[in-house]
């Protein structure tokens, strides 16, 4: 197989080795053995190799993702230099004549066990160092290399099963210059990455680690879906014209950067970024963001084996309302869950993780992790422009406590001495259809709205945003959801409050000229799809878009609606 179709993900076209991010097996036997003393030795010397493995990570990580990304790989080693640990995995090996392998997992195991269940979140961070160590450890036993993203020294396509954001949030921009997976949608929160860090990606492909050895010449088509594997020499040159292509239009875009976005008949909407991180922050200047409309915090969290302190992030916010010099700068708080797991939470797993236990309602019943986040938002907020929204809001008595809790810590601050904007907008996410139907309800509480299309659309159509073989029904121009984004906006207006939108449907441009018609306000994306979307939107007319919208929400398919965009904008 030399062509593999998936989902485009991320723009831009990559021509690289490939690097597999795949899980070894890690299987083994019980046996026992003859000579105990030869099986220590075998054990410590996976231990030295561990140590020595850990110690590079730790050391280029450091260089390369900073202190606190780093701190993961040394509580790895403490736990490596724990006789607590390692004493009684030697003695179980000498007293019952067992493999090293067994032994390992077996006394690994039983800790694991014991600090899950104690009441301590420190215990519970241990037992997952233990179990990352061991899958190291075991990997040395075993003769078997694990996949460390954090070691790519060259330029590479990664390719993985799937990644999740932590993975992601540890790729090396400089040497990963694509990626492409089995599995995942255009709004799978890797693809998401993949677009902040302006990496191209096709994701979905099903067979990827299947059909791609490491090693091999791989080119990710980020605009068309292809991946193409050890392509001809013509093949080759065809993607380095059209990735050459590609850049000069990339250029025209660029001349819009430090215009606002007008539509043709002179109406004004905002086009922000989303981000992830503060170092996205180079990303939205250089694309030329009137804002930030979606900071998602979480990415603060992940990656690491403790929660961020109130001080980290502090510091986190102050440089994203600095970094925006007064521009405005949408913080959502924690929305944990879904496909964006927190291990050292240590939360029990779901049969439905994104029905379940997440986001605000996992953030109001953790008060304490809720509000050391809420506290340095306030602390930051005399710093820029800071707006809070509060995700996954299903009903209003949520939004109330939250809103609630916030002002809570705002009246502790300011009793502390510590100054608080009182310029603060409290806004929510709306991605809950229950949400959508009574937003009239919600407009007299908020003071915006910004609508999530990503989840609003998989939540409405029952069609997991994950999943690729459902992926035809995840349909963003499906009447019933442009009925809902008319409902939020409508609703929005008619109290006085803005509309925002920060699903991937804000960039997309077949729902570029529905927006503009339905009245939205605010349309935030990933970073780089803001200059084409100007460019679009410079186009249009406001007029003849809210025609074509009134049309469309009578229509019944998305096959029509996207053939009815086409003709009225000559797409
Ligand atoms: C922006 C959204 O949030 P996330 O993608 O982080 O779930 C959304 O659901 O549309
Ligand atoms: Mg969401």
């Amino acid at each position: 197989m030399n062509l593999l179709n998936g989902i485009a993900a991320s723009s831009g076209i990559a021509i690289a080795k490939a690097f597999r991010l795949v899980e070894p097996n890690l299987s083994f036997e019980k046996k026992t053995v003859s000579d105990v003393g030869a099986e220590v030795d075998r054990f410590q010397a996976a231990i030295n190799k561990s140590k020595s493995e850990l110690e590079a990570i730790r050391d280029k990580a450091k260089v390369e993702l900073g202190e606190d990304k780093a701190a993961i790989f040394e509580a790895h080693l403490l736990v490596l230099s724990d006789p607590e640990l390692l004493n009684p995995i030697e003695d179980n090996i000498k007293s019952s004549s067992v493999n090293a392998e067994f032994a390992l997992k077996e006394t690994a195991d039983m800790f694991i066990t014991m600090f899950e269940s104690m009441d301590n979140e420190y215990m519970k961070e241990r037992a997952a160092d233990i179990r990352d160590v061991t899958k190291r450890v075991l990997s040395h036993l075993l003769g078997v290399q694990l996949a460390n993203p954090s070691m790519i020294s060259e330029e590479v396509v990664v390719i993985a099963e799937d990644l999740t954001p932590s993975d992601t949030a540890q790729l090396n921009r400089q040497f990963v210059k694509g990626f492409t997976t089995d599995i995942g949608g255009r709004t799978s929160h890797s693809a998401i990455m993949a677009r902040s860090m302006e990496i191209p990606a096709v994701v979905g492909t099903k067979s990827a680690t299947k059909d791609i050895n490491t090693g091999d010449l791989v080119i990710v088509d980020g605009l068309k879906g292809e991946v193409h594997i050890n392509p001809t020499e013509d093949i080759v040159e065809r993607y380095r014209n059209e990735n050459a292509a590609y850049e000069a239009q990339k250029a025209e875009w660029a001349k819009l950067v430090n215009e606002e976005s007008f539509t043709a008949d002179n109406h004004h909407v905002e086009l922000a970024a989303n981000i992830g991180t503060p170092q996205d922050l180079e990303g939205v200047i250089n694309n030329g963001g009137e804002g930030v409309g979606l900071y998602r915090t979480e990415f603060l969290y992940m990656g690491r084996d403790q929660l961020p302190t109130e001080e980290e992030q502090f510091e986190s916010y102050k440089a994203v309302l600095e970094g925006m010099k007064g521009k405005p700068v949408v913080v959502r708080t924690l929305d944990i869950g879904g496909d964006k797991e927190l291990p050292y939470l240590n939360l029990p797993k779901e049969m439905n993780p994104f029905l379940g236990f997440r986001a605000i309602r996992l953030c109001l019943e953790e008060q304490g992790m809720f509000r050391t986040q809420l506290r340095a938002l306030l602390r930051a907020s005399t710093f820029g422009n800071l707006k809070i929204m509060f995700p996954m809001i299903a009903t209003i008595d949520e939004f109330r406590q939250a809103k609630a809790t916030l002002e809570e810590e705002k009246q502790k601050l300011l009793q502390e001495g510590v100054a608080v904007s009182d310029d603060i907008e409290i806004g929510i996410m709306v991605e809950i259809p229950s949400t959508a139907v009574i937003a009239d309800l919600f407009a007299k509480e908020v003071d915006f709205f910004s609508i999530g299309t990503n989840d609003l659309i998989q939540y409405t159509m029952a069609a997991d945003r994950m999943n690729e073989r459902v992926s035809y029904l995840y349909q963003p121009y499906n009447p019933a959801i442009l009925r809902l984004v008319k409902m939020v906006i409508d609703a929005a207006h008619k109290e006085g409050k803005w509309a925002g939108m920060c699903g991937e449907m804000a960039g997309d441009e077949t729902a570029i000229p529905l927006l503009i018609g339905l009245g939205l306000d605010e349309f935030s994306m990933s970073a780089t799809s803001i200059l084409k979307a100007r460019s679009q939107i410079r186009q249009l007319n406001k007029a003849d878009m809210e025609k074509l919208a009134a049309e469309v929400l009578q229509m019944r398919t998305t096959e029509e609606v996207i053939q009815a965009v086409q003709a009225a904008t000559q797409m």
